[in-house]
């Protein structure tokens, strides 16, 4: 049995799918290791108001498929202010509360550093959130679910746009990481992706649609939202003085990308990292972050998590242009 005997767990941030099935593992796994877990409610925001509760068996019972997060979830602008975070230590101590598992993106993870530095409680950081762009891991939870209803819902509008022959501008999440308009336009076979990695020339789009448009008269064009030159409608506008006689639409999928039930991927994922947390937390490690590198879960200092975004991969920017239609097919 652990000498670690009340650990506290929050989801902070955008949710993701599967951030349930990784605040299940936790308490399972503590509670087997005779460790009380409590839940922190609203992330930071309820650390701060005190907002605590033991969890049971009872509480993470049937709980592993659900979307969104039991625990709630919030962006906190006290917590960033030192009297804040005073105030949500002082909650802890209360529930005597000795380290904390935080489950959430490269925010949460600083958020995390300032307790440890400022008040010196261990905190271990899971990677949860949709964008996939935390450094030290190659999969967030949720991303793989977020991928999969992002190409469901292209999938449909592609059935309307080559029935109408438009040319259609799908906007996805990403306020600065194109991870999922890549991989999502590599996986729905869209005709062209606009992340904020790489530089979106106007002109060139239009050039590109119009070859894309010889046979098929109707392509795909997923746009990152974080894109330096607008989302999927501002994008359109710019375009369309260059496309005279083509019919363009737009369409930003929005909120439904964060929701729904995890995928396997997703769940196996939470649950692996769940675990692992609690073990690190009763070896007396601190300050890390668990993240997966190939096939293995791996530990790095949880800065490396704060250290900005991920840049996507260039190859998959290559693998649809090589995979564009040509003029003559
Ligand atoms: N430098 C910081 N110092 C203290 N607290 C911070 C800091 N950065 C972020 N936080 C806290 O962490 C919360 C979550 O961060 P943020 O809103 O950036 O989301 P995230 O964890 O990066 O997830 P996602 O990007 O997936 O939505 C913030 O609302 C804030 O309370
Ligand atoms: O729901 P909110 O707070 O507007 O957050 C939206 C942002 O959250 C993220 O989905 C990450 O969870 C970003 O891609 C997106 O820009
Ligand atoms: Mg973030």
């Amino acid at each position: 049995m652990s000498k670690l005997k009340r650990i506290g767990v929050l989801t902070s941030g955008g949710d993701s799918p599967g951030m349930n099935a990784c605040i299940r593992a936790v308490v399972k796994a503590g509670i087997g290791k005779g460790i009380n877990v409590f839940g922190i409610e609203d992330g930071y925001k309820g650390m701060i108001e005190g907002r605590i509760r033991q969890l049971t068996y009872m509480d993470v019972n049937n709980i592993i498929h659900l979307g969104g997060t039991i625990l709630g979830t919030a962006r906190s602008e006290a917590f960033r202010t030192l009297e804040g975070r005073e105030q949500a230590v002082a909650n802890l101590k209360k529930h005597e509360i000795e380290a904390l598992i935080l489950i959430g993106g490269d925010g949460t993870y600083a958020g995390g550093m300032a307790l440890t530095k400022e008040f010196d409680i261990p905190i271990i950081g899971l990677p949860g959130t949709i964008d996939n762009d935390i450094h030290g891991t190659d999969f967030t939870i949720g991303y793989d679910t977020c991928l999969n209803t992002v190409v469901e819902a292209v999938d449909k509008i592609r059935d309307t746009a080559s029935s109408h022959h438009r040319v259609f501008f799908v906007e996805v999440m990403g306020r600065a990481s194109g991870y999922i308009a890549l991989n999502s336009a590599i996986a729905s076979g869209a005709e062209s992706v606009l992340i904020p990695e790489t530089l979106t020339e106007i002109q060139l789009l239009a050039k590109e649609i119009k070859n894309q448009n010889k046979g098929i008269r109707s392509s795909i064009i997923i746009v990152a939202e974080g894109d330096e030159e607008g989302g999927a409608k501002e994008i359109m506008e710019k375009v369309k003085p260059y496309l005279e006689g083509y019919e363009l639409r737009y369409s930003v999928l929005g909120h439904i990308q964060r929701g729904g039930s995890p995928s396997a991927f997703d769940r196996i994922l939470a649950t692996r990292m769940g675990v692992k947390a609690v073990d690190l937390l009763i070896e007396g490690k601190k300050s890390l972050m668990i993240g997966q590198i190939g096939r293995d879960l791996v530990c790095r200092n949880i800065l490396e998590g704060t250290t900005g975004n991920v840049s996507t991969d260039d190859s998959g920017i290559e693998l649809l242009k090589s995979l564009l239609t040509k003029g003559n097919f």
